[in-house]
């Protein structure tokens, strides 16, 4: 089954609770986190995350696209995270930070930039909850598709698969009812989406529009025969 996660960039910021509720019924909420550091845009941080979990009961789903992680991401787990992400580009221990997420009761994932490798981090996988191949350079919503990542969704899918995974494979950036198809086809099974859902009249109805596209696409992929 595919999951839809809007990505709060894209929604009012002063309406933040609203805004969530506006998607109840998408499988988890974005949260996308910056430190004008690691990526040239700033956010939002650990007591917006806090409140915002109190406001909604989807669980929240925060990427963290900050410097130095391996200080940071417990504490996100602790303002009520359900899964954190980190940068593979940005940890100092990547595999310490993931049992440190785990141990504290949230899903740990990681996120590679478009010109970062999957391969050498192929023996971490078992570690993470979620992989996040990046479908755009992390910063900004509202950039194009980068069609050049679909071979990288489908190496890291076919790792997952050769390793017997339980390992979700996010994509984010761009995602749209016009690239989800190919995500999916590719191997992707959890799906980011900020303009394609708050840009559009009707946000819970285009979560549900992404997810039976991907849906129907998963069902008849080769790479989900025993998923
Ligand atoms: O991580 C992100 C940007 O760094 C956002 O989650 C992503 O860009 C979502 O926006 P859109 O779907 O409009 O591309």
């Amino acid at each position: 089954m595919a999951q839809i996660n809007p990505s709060i960039l894209s929604a009012d910021f002063a309406r933040l609770a609203e805004e969530a509720k506006a998607v109840e019924g998408a499988d988890w909420l974005h949260v996308d986190v910056m430190d004008n550091h690691f990526v040239p845009n700033l956010t939002l941080g650990v007591p917006v995350v806090e409140s915002l979990s109190r406001a909604t009961g989807t669980p929240l789903d925060c990427h963290l696209m900050i410097e130095d992680p391996d200080r940071w991401a417990p504490q996100y787990v602790e303002a009520g995270a359900g899964s954190v992400t980190f940068h593979a580009e940005a940890a100092a221990a990547p595999v310490r930070l993931a049992r440190e997420i785990r141990a504290k009761g949230a899903r740990a994932a990681m996120a590679l930039k478009p010109a970062t490798p999957v391969e050498p981090y192929e023996d971490l996988l078992p570690e993470l909850d979620m992989l996040l191949v990046m479908t755009v350079e992390p910063g900004f919503g509202g950039q194009a598709f980068l069609d050049i990542m679909l071979p990288k969704i489908r190496r890291t899918r076919e790792l997952i698969n050769k390793h017997g995974l339980e390992l979700w494979l996010q994509v984010d950036g761009g995602v749209s009812e016009s690239t989800i198809e190919r995500c999916a086809e590719a191997g992707a099974d959890v799906f980011v989406a900020g303009s394609a859902v708050y840009g559009a009249e009707d946000p819970a109805q285009a979560v549900r529009t992404l997810r039976r596209q991907a849906d129907r696409t998963i069902a008849s992929a080769p790479w989900a025969c025993n998923h």
